[in-house]
């Protein structure tokens, strides 16, 4: 289930379908997705969030004075992307986060980097990813320099923020509009190759090996990319891609309100 946040607009003039933006945040366990997430959606701190939760929110945003209805999965792999397609072949935008003060998670968000740019070479489709590093808050116990952030996104081409889930709320909300306007600059681009529904599983012949050199051979490519237009499903055969992962449908019991009530807020 979906929670949704943010309020609807009222006003007389003509209604304007907004924008839909679907976004997934990647990242090592601990690296604070879940407070980036909770900080965009609430302008809160929350200290404390079940790892095993995963869950995809919607906000109704409005993004250089259009309205955006935006998705966010806040995702929730352990140590090394798993079941990837849930959110390869669903988001239109990725932040791969890590956090300043843990070299493990910066060299993780590099093997989301590399996933993501093998994602891209395979469907042929260029997915924006923004690299951030967060709790800059912390930055006196830093491992990653910023500099390597930098250089880090350079090598992927990705915008990079350094962040502090628990400092101003409108950095965090400036990062999540930049990746709804790199989003939507792609969507501009190439508005009928979005994959707004996945074909059934076909395996690439040579997508194993790639994704095992890399570490990856947990994730697989399924995109519609590999079926040619005519083979699109018509929307009743469309399946919509899954928001929740099987570690979040076995833990997740209540819905995300109720659960985030529970947990310490600043
Ligand atoms: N100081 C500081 N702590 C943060 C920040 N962001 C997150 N944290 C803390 O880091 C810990 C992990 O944050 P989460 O948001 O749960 O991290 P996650 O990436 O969602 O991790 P998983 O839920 O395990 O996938 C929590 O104790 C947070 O309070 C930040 O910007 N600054």
């Amino acid at each position: 289930m979906s929670s949704v946040f943010g309020k609807p607009r009222a006003g007389s003039g003509p209604q304007i379908t907004p924008l839909e933006v679907n976004l997934a945040i990647l990242g090592r366990r601990g690296a604070g997705k879940s407070a980036l997430t909770v900080k965009f959606l609430t302008k809160r701190f929350i200290s404390e969030y079940d790892p095993n939760l995963e869950d995809t929110y919607s906000s109704e945003e409005t993004v250089d004075h259009q309205p955006v209805h935006l998705r966010v999965m806040d995702t929730a792999d352990l140590d090394t992307p798993r079941n990837c397609e849930r959110y390869l072949n669903w988001a239109h935008a990725f932040l791969v986060v890590y956090s300043v003060d843990s070299r493990q998670s910066f060299d993780s968000s590099s093997s989301y980097l590399e996933l993501l740019a093998l994602h891209a070479k395979e469907t042929q489709r260029s997915v924006p990813a923004l690299l951030l590093g967060n709790k800059l808050d912390m930055a006196q116990y830093r491992q990653v320099t910023k500099a390597e952030g930098v250089a880090l996104a350079g090598r992927f081409g990705c915008l990079f923020f350094e962040v502090s889930a628990c400092l101003d709320f409108e950095h965090v909300q400036h990062v999540f509009h930049e990746a709804v306007r790199e989003a939507r600059r792609e969507l501009e681009k190439s508005p009928l190759t979005r994959p707004l529904f996945i074909s059934e599983e076909r395996a690439l012949p040579h997508q194993a090996p790639l994704t095992a050199r890399h570490g990856l051979a947990s994730c697989t490519f399924n995109t519609l990319s590999t079926v040619s237009l005519k083979e699109m499903p018509t929307v009743a055969q469309a399946k919509l891609v899954t928001v929740k992962s099987s570690r979040a449908q076995s833990k997740r019991k209540a819905p995300t309100l109720t659960l985030l009530k529970g947990f310490k807020i600043f």
